[in-house]
């Protein structure tokens, strides 16, 4: 392992930062003629059957869309990815755009190694590794006997976003 385990994704984040910014956004706003209610916003990882037509106007929507990615907005969207890869998949990538938060998350993973031997204790170690940012970040500790509940499932029509089949995690990570 390189010595900073964030290096890599700093080294792309360049070329891949105008792209993620487009996908966030577009995964966390409503499409423009959707009601303001937040529990009719678009799920994530769902896909509206009518395209979303290109702002012609200036909006808030607009604005929020041209502007950089906050550190809370980066955050919460990686969270959110990192768990539900965490319940699905169990595997992550060490990856992270925000060096203030890579330099820490550096020590938090050197005093909590990786442990990755099944899907559930990777996914407690997570919650724990959240946890410990939190704490430091003075936010609430999250109960991780109910990360299941919050990251077990995605909410998708039809069950269109399910694995097919079981992913066995040695063969995963003898890959990387
Ligand atoms: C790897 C990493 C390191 C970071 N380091 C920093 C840093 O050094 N400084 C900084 O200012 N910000 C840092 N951030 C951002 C910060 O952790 C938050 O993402 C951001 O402040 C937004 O917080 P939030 O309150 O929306 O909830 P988030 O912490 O983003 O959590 C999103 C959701 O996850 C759920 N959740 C919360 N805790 C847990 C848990 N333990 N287990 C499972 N689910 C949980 C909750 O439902 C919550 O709403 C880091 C983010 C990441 C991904």
């Amino acid at each position: 392992m390189s010595e900073n385990p964030l290096e890599p994704l700093l080294k792309t984040l360049d070329s891949i930062s105008r792209c993620v910014q487009t996908h966030l956004s577009r995964v966390f706003v409503a499409p423009q003629n959707a009601s303001p209610k937040p529990t009719l916003l678009r799920p994530l990882l769902s896909f509206s059957p009518t395209p979303v037509a290109p702002d012609s106007t200036t909006s808030p929507i607009k604005e929020k869309k041209a502007a950089p990615l906050t550190k809370e907005e980066l955050g919460r969207a990686t969270w959110t990815l990192l768990h539900s890869i965490a319940a699905q998949m169990a595997i992550i990538s060490r990856l992270y755009p925000c060096k203030e938060c890579a330099d820490h998350f550096k020590e938090v993973l050197k005093a909590n190694p990786v442990q990755a031997g099944s899907q559930a204790e990777f996914s407690q170690w997570l919650c724990h590794v959240h946890n410990v940012v939190n704490r430091s970040l003075g936010k609430v500790i999250f109960p991780c006997q109910r990360v299941n509940a919050r990251w077990g499932k995605l909410d998708c029509k039809d069950r269109s976003c399910d694995l097919e089949g079981t992913v066995d995690i040695k063969t995963l990570t003898s890959h990387t």
